[in-house]
């Protein structure tokens, strides 16, 4: 298996013993079905594991987590595992990985993570304080999805790599459009994961964020149903 670095005995304190059991499968039988690849096996713990939990740096005490486009459990499973006082809904479409990660919830009988195998963007009766995401899309094909998961007030927070401040630059005005009222980058796990993991946080309004507007065909579809409703 794996060997774990200190740190990240430090950092998991007592959920250590249950993030080693995931690690095992993600070395194991994640591998053996493809959800990741083989050259990832010996930075498990750095690449993947600690480089998600950090992320908790910036999740208040008890929030209802969504995760969207989970894959291996990256970062929802280990936020879950990590923060037992969280609540989290994994969102996965493909059938293959969304039975491992309902393998793997049963097997660590985990009480605190549920999978959702679903696109996002077809998800329409959950909402989560924060909803989080790791290599899914560029953010405002992103926030396009997340925004109606979010609830009135909350975030949407995205491990993003060295380009986030470009990523978030390009796409403001989009993010505007889709409710969003402040946008920050944070560095979380200084000290612990080198580099530290970039978090793009995307904060919402007090009203609740609705689905991107209709673009062409959509509207006109729209204004014609409206047209047939008042006629
Ligand atoms: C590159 S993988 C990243 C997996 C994981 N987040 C990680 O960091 O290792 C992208 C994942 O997003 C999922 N995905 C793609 N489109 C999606 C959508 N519309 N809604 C939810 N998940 C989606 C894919 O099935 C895949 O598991």
């Amino acid at each position: 298996m794996p060997v774990a670095p200190e740190s990240a005995r430090e950092y998991l304190g007592s959920q250590f013993g249950l993030m080693s059991r995931y690690v095992e499968h993600l070395a194991t039988s994640a591998i053996s079905h493809g959800l990741i690849g083989p050259r990832e096996r010996e930075s498990l713990w750095t690449r993947h594991v600690l480089n998600c939990a950090v992320l908790g740096e910036v999740i208040e005490p008890a929030a209802d987590v969504i995760d969207v486009g989970s894959g291996a459990g990256l970062p929802g499973m280990v936020l879950g595992i990590s923060r037992p006082d969280l609540h989290v809904t994994l969102v996965e479409p493909l059938l293959r990985r969304s039975n491992w990660l309902s393998m793997v919830i049963e097997d660590l009988a985990l009480t605190n993570v549920t999978v959702r195998r679903d696109r996002a963007e077809d998800v329409h009766d959950l909402r989560a304080d924060v909803v989080t995401s790791r290599a899914v899309a560029r953010l405002d094909r992103l926030t396009g999805w997340c925004a109606p998961l979010v609830r009135a007030g909350g975030r949407v927070v995205a491990i993003k790599g060295a380009t986030a401040q470009e990523e978030l630059d390009e796409t403001r005005e989009e993010l505007v459009a889709l409710g969003v009222v402040d946008a920050r980058i944070a560095q979380c796990g200084i000290g612990v994961v080198d580099p530290p993991t970039t978090a793009v946080e995307l904060v919402f309004g007090s009203t609740t964020p609705g689905r991107a507007p209709k673009t062409g065909a959509g509207r006109k579809k729209q204004k014609s149903k409206n047209r047939r409703r008042s006629g």
